[in-house]
């Protein structure tokens, strides 16, 4: 698997979201959406209708990471919006099943995403119904927050449990995603890669795409 990069429009300027979108287009392969609901997580972004705002005005696809209290009642409606990939947190969802496979009815990618401190052992029975598992490297919730270097055994288990499983999951790492982490990650086994401070915070927002694109293909084992 290529390696891919989605930025982050978390650290994007919100008031600008169509121009931030166009600063990667035909660079970074996702535009990565954190939709935050004030109580899964202490902090609150954006909902459905930016998202399908968002949608009219960019090309690439958009990768929805839903940090809500209630990803059963709302993921199927960012997969209708147009949203290409949609991902619920395991320790929201009251029914996950049902609703990773009503995102994939809808016609979009079903991702499923672990916080820290969630065993990947616990999901590996979920493989068959996803798309991508998503590892979070930090406490969802804030961009710009250090690395947590002590998720990259989890994320090396998930990598060998995806293989194991063979099918075509992909392993999306968020949070602390930069030039100085992304070739462990890569090492570790991610071949998504989600940057927000690295990439919006940066002068050139498609350059250090590029930059991170080179690292991560770099410290990719040979045997992708
Ligand atoms: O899900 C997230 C936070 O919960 C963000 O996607 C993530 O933190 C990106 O920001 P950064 O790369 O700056 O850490």
């Amino acid at each position: 698997m290529a390696v891919q990069i989605s930025p982050s429009i978390l650290s994007a300027d919100f008031a600008r979201l169509a121009d931030e979108a166009a600063r990667v287009e035909n660079v970074a392969d996702w535009l990565h959406v954190d939709v935050m609901d004030y109580h899964f997580v202490p902090n609150l972004t954006l909902g459905l209708p930016v998202v399908e705002s968002l949608l009219k005005t960019t090309a690439t696809p958009v990768d929805c990471h839903l940090m809500i209290h209630d990803p059963d009642r709302w993921a199927p409606d960012y997969a209708e919006a147009g949203a290409a990939s949609v991902t619920i947190h395991a320790e929201a969802a009251k029914a996950a099943v049902r609703t990773l496979r009503a995102i994939r009815a809808a016609g979009a990618r079903a991702g499923l995403a672990l916080n820290p401190a969630t065993a990947v052992e616990g999901y590996e029975d979920l493989l068959p119904e996803i798309d991508m598992m998503l590892v979070m490297t930090v406490e969802p919730g804030f961009g710009g927050q250090r690395f947590l270097d002590i998720v990259l055994p989890k994320l090396a288990r998930a990598r060998a449990l995806i293989d194991k499983h063979g099918g075509e999951v992909w392993l999306q790492v968020d949070g602390g995603v930069s030039a100085e982490t992304i070739e462990r990650c890569a090492e570790a086994g991610a071949d998504v890669f989600v940057a927000g401070n690295a990439v919006y915070g940066a002068d050139d927002p498609a350059r250090a795409v590029q930059e991170l694109r080179a690292l991560a293909e770099r410290a990719t084992p040979p045997r992708w």
